[in-house]
């Protein structure tokens, strides 16, 4: 019975705030994710300056969506976000070529905090309605995600602008979120 309690108890407590973090470089499309998950719509960016919370409800389960701001001078504070994490979302644009590796340093340092040992990794290789993007193959190998060690992680393309891809990353996060809850 008490254990039946508690378990209600835990799950009330997990509804109550699942915390998702957005990181990935400047211009990747965190935010036009974040009001994709939120709203269905293509949104109107600018530069995130600081950050962007939303509440999304997604199959039953209540997130609160950080998106960080990802140019170089704010990527020190994502840190400070980092406490009770569920589940890094980050989110690479698979156009840019030329910053895919300073992409995977970023990925690396932040895996490497204590906080996030337990949160889950949904990588997402943004902008696939472009043409010549990189493929997800590229974007395993360069972030060097077959090395990763007691993480449950997954690499989806997508596009935050047509939707494509979104919901099938979306659905992997619920589910590894619940069997780990
Ligand atoms: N073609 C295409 N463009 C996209 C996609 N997602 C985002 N963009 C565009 O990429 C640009 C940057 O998107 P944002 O969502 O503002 O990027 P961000 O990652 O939040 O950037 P910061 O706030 O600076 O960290 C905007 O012009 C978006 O419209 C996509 O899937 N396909
Ligand atoms: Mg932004």
């Amino acid at each position: 019975m008490g254990g039946t309690i508690s378990g209600l108890f835990s799950r009330l407590w997990s509804k109550r705030e699942v915390r998702i973090l957005i990181l990935g470089l400047d211009n990747a499309g965190k935010t036009t994710l974040l009001y994709r998950l939120k709203i269905g719509e293509v949104v109107t960016t600018v530069p995130t300056i600081g950050f962007n919370v939303e509440s999304v409800t997604y199959k039953n389960l209540n997130f609160t969506v950080w998106d960080l701001g990802g140019q170089t001078s704010i990527r020190p504070y994502w840190r400070c976000y980092y406490a009770n994490t569920a589940a890094v979302v980050f989110v690479v644009d698979a156009t840019d070529k030329d910053r895919i590796s300073t992409a995977a340093e970023e990925l690396a340092a932040m895996l490497d905090e204590e906080e996030l040992k337990d949160a889950s990794l949904l990588v997402f290789a943004n902008k696939k309605d472009q043409p010549g993007v990189l493929g997800a193959a590229e974007i395993t190998e360069a972030l060097k995600l077959l090395r990763l060690k007691d993480r449950s992680w997954q690499l989806f393309a997508c596009s935050a602008v047509t939707g494509e891809g979104v919901t099938e990353g979306m659905d992997w996060l619920v589910n590894t979120i619940q069997t780990q809850q």
